[in-house]
């Protein structure tokens, strides 16, 4: 016999919503196992997801889904929605190549009416459906279910201010588990804290008169399970009710016997403006390993169950983010006006690195990407060294506080820029595909990106060094190549590359790490008796013009090479070498290697950069087109 009978018989909510209420918990039982089983066989993000395996079984049962409309905000937490969603079927392909998304998906399914993956824009995002419906005047609830994590975003307040002051008919769920990805930082954090921890409970008639204001309707429907779930509720929230929110709450969120009159209650009650409902639940509840570990399980590799123990690959070079925290720590030991600053990913920077010695001088903003950036930007007005570690697609949040506070100023916030080009499982909402295109773009900023670990070593102590304008250093996801790395970076002449390779048809010119793939290509070529020169830009912004000349004149072929979006690396070459002439008597030939124009799902790191046509056979295949023959060793001048 099945150990999942009752979710054996649930292909969609609607079967769910069949079974009687006594029936949930094993539901939820159920469901929990079967998320701890699947991810075990995957990976992804598994502590968030058990914090709302009775939430996500008191939603699906209460309301109409998919007409009424449940977002989950980021969309890490859904994979109990998946399930009872119609995709237990292939909860086992979660993040892999061709499978689930690790996150909420509008093309996966009609249940996710909202693509997640970024933080805190399910408030607005339902806000936005909400008035839809009101304009239309569509009978539909929305229900946005948002982290406490999440909720130290501003736009998260922007919504809140906005549907507060519209009465908008929406339900914000406020999923309190008291941690974000590290343990949550900031004064919201510490008020809802403080709500929890001061709660007093209090009886019927009490609740009863505060709930008579807005849902009179259910008044007598509620009086026999009242006084059960009414002991949760207390007068806590006095900002969401100030922003104009009717506050219910703190509950816990793990007992269906209260989530169910409750959520039925607001479904029913057809309050007139929003309502926040303030859950407390535990994140990686149910499985023992993930309660115990102090990240409570937020991302996994594969692991065994019965132990939690997770699947480590081996690797005998250390990550990009451990040599990034190397040689933060190898300056800020030297300077003490380095500072470093985080939104919320402290170990997924390496930030946390610093803390440990310097914990004065590291802050983790929360989840506030564009605070943090102005915020480092004050710090370097005052004299300090910032460095702003932010991955690659969490900075464009901050756009506009990159130009207008730090490169209009020519402020000197160094930003160490993590996660840049192709990331596996996240897929597209996660990829470092743009950050090249945008900061080349804005005057006086100097871009770098590593090639190896011992490179950004270099580049890091380059950054420490640039104190009159603002700079960067990209860097992959995952591990460096093994190279031999110094106890502290030596700065590198600004806005100079560096030839690894000599010859003489075609230059390979990288910018970033697909310099190995360049390099393997090369001897390729070189073994079909084309001889190719291979150079590391290492700057986009300053270019190295006299490189580029110089590769020009002695090359019928130039190639650059790099793991971002059209806009970047390439188009800066282009756009020099056309303004220099460097194209125009036919000598010399240039092609660019940038990732294709579509979002790569989620798969392996190499079966992305497969797919994005940036390996070394890539590069071989178009060098041998452009040459138009498939071998020899003929001068690239006379093509
Ligand atoms: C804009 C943005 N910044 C950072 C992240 C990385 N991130 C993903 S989940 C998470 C923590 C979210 O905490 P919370 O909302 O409380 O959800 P929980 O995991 O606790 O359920 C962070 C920082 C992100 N997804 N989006
Ligand atoms: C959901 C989210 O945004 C993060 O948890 C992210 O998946 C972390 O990515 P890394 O594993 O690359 O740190
Ligand atoms: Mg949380």
């Amino acid at each position: 016999m099945s150990d999942t009978p009752l979710l054996d018989m649930i292909n969609r909510p609607a079967d769910l919503r069949a079974l009687s209420v006594d029936q949930l918990p094993q539901v939820a039982e159920e469901l929990r196992r079967e998320t701890i089983d699947a991810v075990s066989v995957t990976g992804g993000h598994l502590g968030a997801g058990l914090g709302v395996v009775e939430l996500s079984v008191a939603l699906h049962y209460v309301f109409d889904t998919p007409n009424d409309r449940l977002i989950w905000d980021v969309g890490h937490q859904a994979y109990p929605h998946k399930i009872l969603t119609g995709r237990r079927d292939r909860i086992r392909t979660l993040r892999q190549g061709g499978g689930l998304s690790g996150f909420t998906r509008r093309s996966e399914s009609p249940y996710d009416p909202f693509g997640a993956a970024h933080s805190s824009t399910s408030i607005s995002a339902g806000l936005g459906m909400a008035t839809a419906a009101r304009l239309e005047q569509h009978p539909r609830n929305v229900v946005a279910v948002i982290g406490d994590g999440a909720m130290s975003a501003g736009m998260a307040y922007e919504a809140m201010n906005n549907a507060g002051a519209m009465q908008a008919r929406m339900i914000v769920i406020l999923n309190d588990n008291d941690m974000s990805i590290a343990p949550p930082t900031g004064a919201m954090s510490s008020y809802l804290s403080r709500v929890v921890s001061s709660h007093t409970y209090r009886g019927f008639r009490h609740v009863a008169k505060q709930l008579a204001k807005r849902f009179p309707s259910r008044l007598q429907n509620m009086a026999a399970r009242a006084e059960e779930y009414a002991r949760g509720m207390a007068t806590g929230g006095t900002l969401f009710e100030e922003l104009g929110f009717y506050y219910i709450g703190p509950l816990d969120g793990h007992n269906l016997d209260h989530l169910i009159p409750v959520l039925e209650n607001v479904r029913d009650g057809r309050a007139k403006g929003p309502v926040l409902i303030h859950l407390v639940t535990q994140k990686g509840k149910g499985y023992p390993p993930a309660e115990a570990a102090l990240d409570k399980y937020h991302g996994v590799s594969r692991f065994e169950i019965a132990t939690g123990k997770q699947q480590k690959a081996a690797s005998n070079a250390p990550s990009y983010t451990s040599v990034f925290a190397r040689a933060l720590v190898a300056e800020a030991k030297a300077d003490d006006k380095i500072v470093a600053i985080t939104a919320a990913m402290p170990s997924g920077t390496g930030v946390d690195k610093m803390a440990e010695l310097f914990p004065q001088r590291v802050f983790d903003c929360g989840i506030a990407e564009q605070h943090a950036v102005t915020f480092a930007a004050g710090l370097a007005c005052e004299g300090f060294r910032p460095f702003c570690a932010i991955y690659s697609t969490f900075l464009q949040r901050a756009y506009d506080q990159i130009v207008h506070d730090v490169a209009i100023q020519s402020l000197p916030v160094r930003f160490a820029i993590d996660r840049a080009g192709l990331v596996g499982a996240d897929g597209a909402t996660h990829a470092g595909s743009f950050d090249i295109g945008y900061l080349c773009s804005l005057p006086g900023f100097v871009v770098m990106a590593a090639a190896d670990e011992a490179e950004l070593m270099h580049m890091v102590a380059t950054a420490a060094t640039i104190d009159d304008r603002p700079s960067a250093v990209r860097y992959p996801r995952g591990d460096g190549a093994g190279v031999d790395l110094p106890e502290r970076g030596t700065p590198l002449a600004i806005g100079k590359g560096r030839i690894l390779r000599h010859g003489e048809q075609v230059a390979l010119l990288s910018f970033g790490p697909r310099l190995s793939e360049s390099l393997i290509a090369a001897e390729d070529l070189g073994r079909q008796g084309i001889t190719v020169s291979v150079a590391d830009a290492r700057f986009a912004k300053p270019l190295d013009e006299d490189l580029i000349r110089d590769l020009a004149r002695r090359h019928g072929l130039i190639v650059t090479i790099e793991e971002g979006a059209v806009g970047g690396f390439g188009s800066q070459v282009q756009q020099f070498m056309v303004n220099a002439g460097l194209l125009d008597d036919g000598h010399t030939r240039l092609r660019s290697m940038v990732l294709p124009d579509h979002f790569i799902d989620h798969d392996t790191p190499a079966r992305q950069y497969e797919e994005a046509g940036l390996t070394a056979s890539h590069i071989v295949k178009l060098v041998k087109a452009v040459i138009g023959r498939e071998s020899g060793t003929r001068r690239l001048a006379a093509v």
